[in-house]
């Protein structure tokens, strides 16, 4: 039987939005379905999950585009109207000389005894109102009247249900394109899209369902994934089981450089979360000035203070991997020991000033890229974390400019510095070398934004990849075992999260990986 909507589990593999229109054609061409029978089969299920989550809903407005995801709209206003529920069926664009499937669904609606009429508000006592107005289609930025639609959806005090994507969101890129619907549930048809996933995505879907359309399996083998969803518990799940005779020299051992004066949390995070990510052992060298009692709360570290970047040397051989960057600061202090690090042959995290330093040095010709090439081996065992900030210094452009494109700047940032690239943010991105799809990680939480989140994301990843885990995959399983810490931590509300909760719910969702 076919489970219904409300209870699928989302596939993990994502597309873009050509992706998706082949595989819409693959159903219709090669496979016979025609494409009205896919666009009832998603009205349906729209119909369906609306029933469902909000039974009470008597009036309803739909809206819809001159397109086929206003056809998909047409359908449920039809199945509405079928179940005694008042429907106002608003039209933005030509309705008049609508095409195929979209132009059956309208005139099925109207045999059924639908009228439309074109937008111009919003009955202001609707239950629910139903986004039809643009799905893969997007094509430009929106403005104008339906930018006014928008944000009169937008304003509105009855919950959203968008069809396929909320309109205005890039299926690409997640970003809004001009103005974009801030759905309570979005109803994704096929294939999930990638944009749904990264950047303003997730605050315009809401809460993420997904209908095949009882599509054959087989339509999906002809498309290259771009980009997947990462199951935290399959990734931690990568981490080598502890024989019983493990001891602390087989879990890895995580050297932390960082915390210039006046910076040490930072640097303490990360060395934290290190040890409650499984480091074996974890050293944190630091600056002279508060080395003594950076451990006094956590004994379990070790401290080293530092004023000459050549005492890393000896420290660095008894690591197996290195982080740098939490609370380094890019002042001489920060700048020796970065120049320092990136001559030792360890696998290391790179965050924070870190990335400061080795943009404000430029690419190719400064010191720190000289010190890098010095070890050419090296910068595949890189993971650069970034946030869209510090991205943006990294390849010379603004915020906006990464936002506009979060996989496309990750790809820019692994092909320029190598190694594995964790762009972090909502649905932070993970790329390493190679042509895997980009993971996309869909757990955390707006609680995490809050300092110091990002140095135990450092520590985390540098842990794993001291146990064994490859880059690639300890950015992975880092990045998803932090959301699904910060997801646990936020149990107990997300404002007022901090760095230190999150570290406090390593253990135990790690233990709930390993179950
Ligand atoms: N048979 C199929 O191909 C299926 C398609 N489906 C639906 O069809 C949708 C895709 O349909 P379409 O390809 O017709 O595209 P859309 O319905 O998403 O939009 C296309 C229309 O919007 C206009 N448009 C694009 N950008 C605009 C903007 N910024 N401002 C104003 N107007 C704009 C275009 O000129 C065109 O008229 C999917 O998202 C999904 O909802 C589903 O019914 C499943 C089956
Ligand atoms: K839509």
């Amino acid at each position: 039987m076919n489970m219904p909507t409300t209870e699928r589990p989302l596939p993990y593999a994502l597309y873009r939005a050509e992706q998706v229109r082949a595989l819409d054609r693959c159903a219709i061409e090669r496979h016979h379905i025609p494409g009205e029978v896919l666009m009832e089969r998603a009205g349906a299920a729209a119909f369906g999950l609306l029933r469902a989550r909000w039974p009470q809903a008597r009036r309803i407005a739909v809206l819809v585009g001159p397109g086929n995801n206003g056809g998909d709209g047409y359908v449920v206003a039809r199945l509405c109207l079928g179940a005694g529920l008042r429907v106002d069926l608003l039209q933005l664009g030509e309705h008049r000389h609508l095409e195929g499937e979209a132009a059956l669904a309208a005139r099925a609606f109207a045999q059924a005894g639908g009228a439309g009429r074109a937008w111009r508000a919003l009955p202001a006592d609707a239950d629910l109102i139903v986004d039809g107005l643009l799905g893969t289609g997007l094509q430009r930025p929106v403005a104008g009247v339906w930018a006014q639609a928008i944000g009169a959806v937008n304003g509105a005090r009855a919950p959203v249900l968008a069809l396929d994507i909320p309109s205005g969101l890039s299926a690409d890129t997640g970003a809004v394109l001009g103005a974009a619907v801030e759905a309570d549930t979005t109803l994704s048809f096929i294939g999930l899209k990638q944009g749904m996933f990264t950047g303003r995505g997730p605050d315009c879907c809401g809460e993420i369902r997904f209908d095949g359309l009882q599509v054959p399996p087989g339509i999906y083998a002809g498309e290259i994934l771009s980009a997947r969803r990462l199951d935290w518990r399959k990734e931690a799940a990568l981490l080598p089981r502890r024989r019983r005779s493990a001891h602390k020299g087989d879990c890895g051992h995580v050297l932390v450089v960082g915390g210039a004066p006046g910076m040490s949390g930072a640097a303490r995070l990360a060395a934290e979360a290190a040890l409650r990510g499984g480091a074996g052992l974890v050293t944190l060298a630091t600056h002279p000035q508060h080395a003594p009692w950076l451990n006094l709360t956590r004994p379990e570290l070790m401290v080293q203070g530092v004023d000459d970047p050549a005492a890393l040397v000896p420290l660095a051989q008894r690591a197996t991997v290195i982080a740098v960057g939490p609370g380094l600061g890019q002042g001489p202090w920060g700048r020796a020991f970065l120049q320092q690090v990136l001559r030792l042959e360890r696998p290391m995290v790179l965050d924070a000033d870190a990335l400061n330093l080795i943009a404000a040095d430029g690419v190719g010709d400064g010191s720190m890229a000289a010190a890098a090439a010095d070890s050419p081996p090296w910068p595949s065992q890189w993971v650069l974390t970034p946030h869209p900030g510090e991205a943006a210094r990294l390849l010379g452009c603004s915020v906006a400019d990464v936002e506009a494109n979060r996989f496309v700047a990750a790809r820019r940032l692994q092909e320029r510095y190598g190694g594995t690239v964790v762009l972090k943010g909502a649905g932070s991105l993970i790329l390493g070398p190679g042509h895997r799809p980009v993971g996309v990680c869909s757990q955390g939480n707006p609680g995490m934004a809050s300092a110091g989140m990002g140095d135990v994301l450092t520590g985390i990843i540098a842990a794993l990849l001291g146990q064994g885990l490859s880059p690639e995959q300890a950015a992975g399983a880092g990045v998803c075992l932090h959301a699904a810490a910060g997801d646990r931590a936020a149990r107990q509300g997300q404002r007022g999260l901090i760095a230190g909760d999150l570290i406090d719910a390593l253990r135990s969702t790690l233990a709930l990986a390993e179950e």
